[in-house]
């Protein structure tokens, strides 16, 4: 074999959700915090393309390239890299991370609790492991602040009417919108419906709604959408369905969707502090959500969300590229990887 450029990546999935951690092949990335360094790679798109593009990879995956941590006070590093583009935050992901962490002993692991701080480009994880005979099982994340933007605003959306959204922020911004409004329940039957409907909804909530983090000027886009249902409220189980680009569904609950979706329950009164919720996926796997405190994020009301959920390892691999192999940094193909993105096919 002779690569020309080697990546060890490891192979582990939140509650069905895949997060495969980049944990060896890249020493670093120029910026002097995690923000900058999101910043670069989004500048700099080859090392996402290489791993997530086929071959190497697929569109239904996110694969986090695991830093040394800038903020002195974390342990280490994350930045999730999707199927669309370089992202600042996940709570899925953040759970594979802290998994991999402790499992493949790059971090010493303390039973029954280990508690390690993840540097985002979003800000600071307190991640707490629960331990047992060398495993993790479970993790729960303390956030920082999430908010909501715009509370039952308007959306206009062709071929549908006007919907009822809410746009908050849980570590990147989404639009909610409720499939009570729209007649259906989320569940695996409606899952290319979700994606269809979706980016139509997230597009015009993307040209109607303008969002700006007060203290993050480069969080200044609705970059996901997430349906929300009410399974049973007076049991506080709930059902969401992100949509990411370029067309799936989420197969977690949502961290960062959840965060947000508790933002605007908080502020709506539905959501007291330390009443827990739990959050449900299209394929029924779970998250426990629950608002720690309150603060304020710029002039903004903000809560403190923490989630909590399993992870597991499933694979090591490495990747590579044989220096004949047309395919340096992948491709995509509409047929899997949609219209949303640019398609990049070596020599056609
Ligand atoms: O849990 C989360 O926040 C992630 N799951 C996929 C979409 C988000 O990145």
């Amino acid at each position: 074999m002779r690569w020309n450029k080697t990546v060890t990546v490891i192979g582990a999935h939140a509650e069905g959700e895949v997060g495969r951690v980049l944990t060896g092949g890249v020493l670093n990335v120029p910026g002097n915090t995690t923000l900058e360094k999101m910043q670069y790679l989004q500048s700099n798109d080859e090392l996402r393309q290489f791993v997530n593009r086929e071959p190497r990879g697929c569109a239904q995956m996110t694969t986090n390239l695991l830093l040394p941590a800038s903020a002195p006070e974390a342990d280490a590093a994350f930045i999730p890299m999707q199927a669309d583009g370089t992202h600042a935050m996940s709570g899925s992901n953040a759970m594979c991370v802290t998994t991999v962490l402790l499992e493949t002993g790059m971090l010493p692991m303390q039973e029954p609790v280990t508690s390690v701080v993840l540097d985002s480009a979003a800000g600071l994880v307190k991640a707490k492991a629960q331990c047992k005979d060398g495993r993790v099982e479970r993790v729960t994340l303390d956030f920082f602040p999430a908010f909501a933007e715009h509370l039952d605003v308007p959306l206009e959306v062709e071929g549908i009417g006007t919907l009822t959204v809410d746009v908050a922020f849980g570590g990147v911004y989404y639009v909610l919108p409720r499939v009570q409004e729209l007649g259906f329940r989320i569940g695996p039957d409606v899952a290319q419906d979700m994606v269809s409907l979706g980016a139509q909804i997230k597009s015009a909530a993307q040209q109607q709604l303008a969002v700006r983090h007060p203290e993050v000027s480069a969080f200044d886009s609705i970059e996901f959408l997430m349906f929300t249902d009410d399974v049973d409220p007076k049991q506080s189980i709930f059902r969401n369905a992100t949509i990411m680009p370029p067309g799936r569904v989420d197969r977690s609950p949502c961290g960062t969707g959840s965060a947000a979706r508790l933002a605007v329950m908080h502020a709506k009164g539905q959501a007291q502090i330390g009443q827990e919720f739990e959050m449900r996926s299209t394929i029924n796997s779970k998250f426990s959500a629950s608002v720690l405190g309150t603060t304020t994020v710029g002039s903004r009301p903000a809560i403190l969300p923490r989630l909590s959920g399993r992870a597991w390892i499933y694979a090591t691999m490495q990747l590579g590229a044989d220096p004949s192999d047309p395919f340096q940094l992948g491709y995509t193909l509409a047929d899997t990887w949609g219209t949303e993105i640019e398609h990049i096919i070596p020599g056609c």
